[in-house]
């Protein structure tokens, strides 16, 4: 039987079944590899043979080892895994991997051991075995722990009494399954906009085919409560619902929305969830007792059986893109999924992204608008504050305007948002004598200087190194100068010009990790704090109830890139900080401090005029020839020196195939030309849009050169990232 393994290969392997066993594909077996032994799945015949293939002597055939107790994977969830392994061309086995993330799950649970009355009384009682023996009239078992506890005597009373024979261990029945949210547990009075857009996608979980619904609302437009409506509905058909967030980890406060709507909260799946307790919601997913998952974008490879309806939130969010291994972008592949299984996908966004907007505009997907505040507040007023004639003086980085406004903020007792999207004090450090930058040694980068911490890192491969106080090139003494402004030192500038006002520092590499930062945002919606000063984690879907006044410190940051999406992700990433600003009862303001008041992108932030932005911006995507008017694939090369990864670079180049409407551009140096001591160069193919991208990689790599001494080629096709 053809069984894929957890490797790249290309292929399936072919197993002996034990005899006297039927195997039906999709079964989860394991198997000998080598000399491990891995999980894998058994597939249908035919699907990944590939060509070359020569028929294998059936007397050396390895044989299937155990076969797990578990349901198999379904049939649909089998052709979603072929076609994730097509689309990002990697192998089959590796997606299936991330369907198996959790092996301890395949097996049962070893049952808890409890205790119960087995014999009679000891010879000897004591007080505290009287108040053991007591509570077996409340409850026949018990652990251990928990008996000790409840009579308030230590685990060896509890031991004594076992080896006098009065208790005896019994196995205790297994945790039950997840509790289940219930449909109608508290429906909350929605606006009419809110109750016609719920109608609306609630009649596609109904009709139980395929379709993608936008749900387009501006930030605040209560968009979360929408898509519950559609979640309950799946519910109520005895369906599985699975809704993805980017950031889960951070959003303590959806968790508990939803535990208010439903009665009780949702499995949840992402790296934060403690091990035992991932290994229980796989289990409850594929045996059905988890009706709800929320989590991040692996949770798309979760095993449902029943699965009715996923809920892209954020649609728009760079997060859902995974770059290493399989490159896969979990919003695209969240369509993929309901299309093969014939369920509705709702896409959630006050930002869609400009490949899912154009998706809408063509009639592929549906759309809902969702204009107004669900609150009924308004939407904030944008102001450019132009730095070239209202900036700040030298060696300061808010201006007056930006300032005052902080100040009027604090003075009526409301909170202010400082956004700029770079950790640390600042992004570069010279030597004012001699010019010496320091630099990465490992990556071709500066180093960030992080002054809280009092260190020099490097955000590339994490090395850190103490700021040191002569320069290692000439041995000047204090000559060293930050460059440049990161949120540590927009914190300093504040707190000079703020003294008295309580300052929080957010960004993801804080210590303290994913709790704090969870506890901070907590602490912020409850209204502690004055001035937030955070990274783009301060953007993520968050209801800050006090928050008024948001100032973007560098609303140009994301546009000096030569990333193609540079203007769409500064339009989404400002829309989203500035919304997060008088969303209960209006009133919010944003500043943007840019040097560039007359690019497009600022104008239509300014104007409020998200059409114009959509308009302008899928105009020059046409022109230009960019997603989604045409396809691309990126081919990145690395190795461990600069001529052994430029010449197979050159080499692939020289071996693409010629097909028209198909370019090759490059190899070239990407932006970060070296990380972690591997040196990269990228290949890019541009192709039209009606160009069969992956047919046309699969023969160039059939023709190309082999990469070997540690170089290593990794495909991307319709990347995101360009570094
Ligand atoms: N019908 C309603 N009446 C009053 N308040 C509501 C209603 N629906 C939602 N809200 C509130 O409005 C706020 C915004 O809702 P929600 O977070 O769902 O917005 P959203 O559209 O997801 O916004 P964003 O895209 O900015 O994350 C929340 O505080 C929510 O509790
Ligand atoms: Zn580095």
């Amino acid at each position: 039987m053809p069984v894929l393994v957890p490797v790249a290969v290309e292929t399936a392997y072919s197993y002996r079944v034990p005899a006297g066993t039927r195997l039906e594909p999709g079964t989860i077996v394991q198997i000998p590899l080598g000399n491990r032994q891995v999980v894998g799945a058994v597939w249908e015949p035919g699907i990944w043979e590939g060509g070359g293939g020569k028929p294998v002597d059936p007397s050396k055939l390895r044989e299937i080892l155990h076969v797990f107790d578990v349901p198999p994977i379904d049939g649909r969830m089998r052709r979603f895994i072929d076609w994730v392994a097509r689309w990002t061309m990697a192998p089959p086995g590796m997606v299936l991997r991330m369907v198996l993330r959790v092996p301890e799950a395949l097996e049962p649970e070893p049952p808890l051991k409890g205790v119960r009355l087995a014999g009679a009384p000891p010879e000897r009682m004591t007080k505290a075995r009287a108040r053991v023996l007591d509570l077996f009239e409340e409850n026949p078992s018990w652990s251990k722990t928990g008996l000790a506890t409840a009579a308030g005597v230590s685990p060896g009373v509890v031991d004594g009494l076992i080896d006098a024979g009065t208790l005896g261990i019994v196995p205790l029945p297994a945790a039950p399954p997840a509790p289940v949210p219930e449909a109608d547990w508290n429906r909350r009075d929605l606006s009419p906009a809110q109750m016609a857009a719920a109608e609306d996608i609630t009649a596609t979980v109904a009709e139980r085919r395929f379709s993608v619904t936008l749900l387009d609302g501006v930030t605040g437009a209560g968009k979360t409560e929408v898509y519950f409506e559609a979640v309950a509905e799946a519910l109520r058909r005895g369906r599985q619902a699975l809704v993805l967030l980017p950031e889960i980890a951070l959003t303590s406060e959806f968790l508990q929305r939803f535990e208010e709507r439903f009665g009780c909260r949702p499995g949840e799946w992402h790296s934060d969830v403690p091990p035992k307790q991932r290994v229980r919601l796989w289990r409850g997913v594929i045996d059905g007792s988890v009706r709800v998952v929320v989590g991040a974008r692996s949770a798309l490879f979760l095993p449902f059986p029943e699965l009715g309806l996923i809920v892209v939130d954020e649609e728009h969010d760079p997060a859902y893109k995974q770059d290493d291994r399989v490159a896969y972008h979990a919003r695209d592949m969240a369509v993929v999924r309901g299309h093969i299984a014939g369920f509705p996908v709702i896409l959630s966004s006050a930002t869609p992204s400009i490949e899912t907007r154009h998706n809408a505009d063509t009639g592929r997907y549906r759309r809902i608008e969702l204009p107004d505040r669900a609150s009924g507040a308004a939407l904030p007023d944008i102001h450019a504050i132009d730095m070239r004639r209202g900036g700040p003086t030298r060696g300061r980085w808010l201006a007056p305007a930006l300032t005052r406004a902080v100040g009027e903020a604090l003075a009526r007792d409301e909170q202010a948002l400082l956004f700029l999207n770079r950790r640390g004090y600042a992004p570069l450090t010279l030597c004012r004598s001699c010019g010496h930058r320091f630099e990465c040694p490992d990556c071709s980068a500066w180093l960030v200087e992080h002054r809280f911490r009092s260190v020099l890192t490097c955000h590339h491969c994490g090395f850190s190194m103490p700021t040191p106080e002569a320069c290692p090139s000439c041995g000047d003494v204090d000559s060293l100068t930050a460059c440049g402004p990161g949120v540590e030192r927009i914190a300093e500038e504040a707190a000079a010009d703020f003294p008295d006002a309580r300052i929080i520092v957010l960004s993801s590499d804080m210590p303290g990790g994913t709790r704090r930062l969870r506890a901070e945002l907590k602490a912020i919606a409850g209204g502690e704090g004055d001035i937030i000063i955070g990274t783009q984690l301060v953007a993520k879907g968050h209801n800050f109830p006090k928050l008024k006044v948001v100032g973007v410190v560098d609303a140009d940051l994301g546009l000096s890139t030569a990333d193609p999406r540079a203007a769409e992700r500064t339009f989404q990433l400002i829309s989203q900080v500035t919304g997060r600003a008088g969303r209960k009862d209006g009133a919010g303001v944003g500043y943007l401090q840019t040097y560039m008041p007359d690019h497009p992108v600022m104008r239509a932030l300014v104007s409020g005029d998200r059409e114009s932005f959509y308009a302008t911006e899928l105009e020059a995507r046409e022109r230009s020839a960019m997603p989604p008017f045409a396809r691309l694939a990126s081919l990145l090369v690395t190795g461990p020196d600069r001529p052994l990864t430029e010449g197979f670079a050159r080499e692939l180049a020289r071996a693409a195939p010629h097909q028209d409407g198909v370019h090759v551009l490059g190899p070239a140096d990407p932006p970060l030309a070296v990380i972690r001591g591997r040196h990269r160069q990228r290949l890019l193919v541009h192709a039209d849009r009606a160009a069969d991208i992956q047919a046309y990689l699969h023969r160039w790599l059939a023709a190309g050169p082999v990469p070997k001494k540690g170089v290593r080629l990794a495909i991307d096709v319709e990347p995101l990232s360009f570094m």
